[in-house]
């Protein structure tokens, strides 16, 4: 008797021994039973998860990501995405021939800019992130940060060799009314959610918000159990670039000390993370988004993987 997925006659027989093949099956069994605590741990809690633009630049990351999503979904856990786009808005000013730099970690942001920003966040990134899990079930929706009063900005510089310097239109979230993240959890959504706020002393004028500092103060707002910031390093490096300064663990006080020393990118990365922890979030872990399936590692196995920040 033969089915469509019954071998063929003249397919090779298979080479690996019953042996072999139980050692596999008791191996995936084990990973399952090294997930029961943290599905117990995180069951009905939300998780926010910063997808970086550099660790999103890759067709399969996103697929992976995207599925990954789902499956926290599916394990009763509220993951609340929020999308980066840096490389994505720097090619898009790139084709535009619109001159971008950035200062201390953050875009210098002209109102010509601006409009790019939001086009690329909201018109390209978001809707890219949003069919991807979609293709799983129609679990996704986009919300700005100037959606449905979810974001209020204010505008803020950087300080460069302690002198304030101005870049433009770029804000800090300054409050946060998460009802409709929650409206579309409580849905059973995925929210993926943009980092543009409006600019509460400018009405009608919104500001680039960096999306880790966005992501931490939602996390903040809906009181979540862990941020997880997935970015195209393995974690923070104690001594950038030595790779055996690579560190597993750290604290709010530690990383406070840390701060001043660290450059570019990695300031509002580390800055989001020490906020979220003083803000109450127990956990905010920088992990390796090149890695398929990693954030999968950092929830569900107990070394978890990348940096890991903790209260002091
Ligand atoms: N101490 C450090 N540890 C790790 N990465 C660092 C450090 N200092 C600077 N970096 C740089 O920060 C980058 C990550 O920031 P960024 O490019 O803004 O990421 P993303 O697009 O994921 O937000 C890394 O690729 C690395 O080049
Ligand atoms: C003010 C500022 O720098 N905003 C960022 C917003 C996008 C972002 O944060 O993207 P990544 O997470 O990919 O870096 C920018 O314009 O690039």
């Amino acid at each position: 008797m033969s089915d469509d997925t019954s071998p063929a006659a003249d397919a090779p027989v298979p080479t690996v021994s019953p042996a072999a093949r139980l050692e596999t099956a008791a191996a995936k069994a084990s990973v399952l039973i090294e997930a029961l605590p943290w599905l117990q741990r995180f069951a009905g809690e939300i998780v926010v998860i910063k997808f970086g633009g550099n660790a999103m630049v890759d067709r399969a990351l996103q697929q992976a990501f995207a599925q990954d999503m789902v499956f926290l979904r599916s394990a009763g856990i509220r993951p609340v995405v929020v999308h980066g786009g840096g490389p994505q808005i720097s090619s898009m000013l790139d084709r535009l021939g619109i001159p971008s730099e950035f200062k201390g970690g953050y875009r210098v942001t002209t109102p010509e800019a601006m409009d790019v920003v939001r086009m690329v966040l909201t018109g390209q990134v978001s809707r890219e992130l949003v069919s991807l899990i979609n293709e799983h079930g129609p679990l996704a929706s986009a919300i700005a940060g100037e959606d449905a009063g979810l974001f209020g900005g204010r505008r803020r510089g950087v300080e460069i060799d302690g002198e304030l310097v101005d870049i433009g239109l770029v804000g800090d979230v300054v409050s946060v009314d998460p009802a409709a993240v929650i409206a579309e959890l409580n849905a059973g959504r995925i929210p993926v959610v943009s980092s543009i706020a409006p600019d509460l002393d400018e009405p009608g004028s919104s500001l680039n918000v960096n999306a880790d500092s966005a992501a931490a103060s939602l996390a903040v707002a809906l009181g979540a159990a862990k941020l997880v910031v997935l970015t195209d390093v393995a974690g923070l490096y104690g001594d950038w670039p030595d790779p055996e300064s690579l560190i597993s663990q750290i604290d709010t006080a530690e990383l406070t000390a840390l701060l001043p020393s660290l450059q570019s990118g990695m300031i509002p990365k580390m800055t989001a993370c020490l906020d979220a922890v003083l803000g109450g979030v127990p956990k905010a872990a920088v992990i390796d988004g090149r890695r398929e399936h990693s954030i999968l590692l950092e929830i569900f196995t107990s070394e978890g993987i990348g940096t890991e920040v903790v209260p002091a």
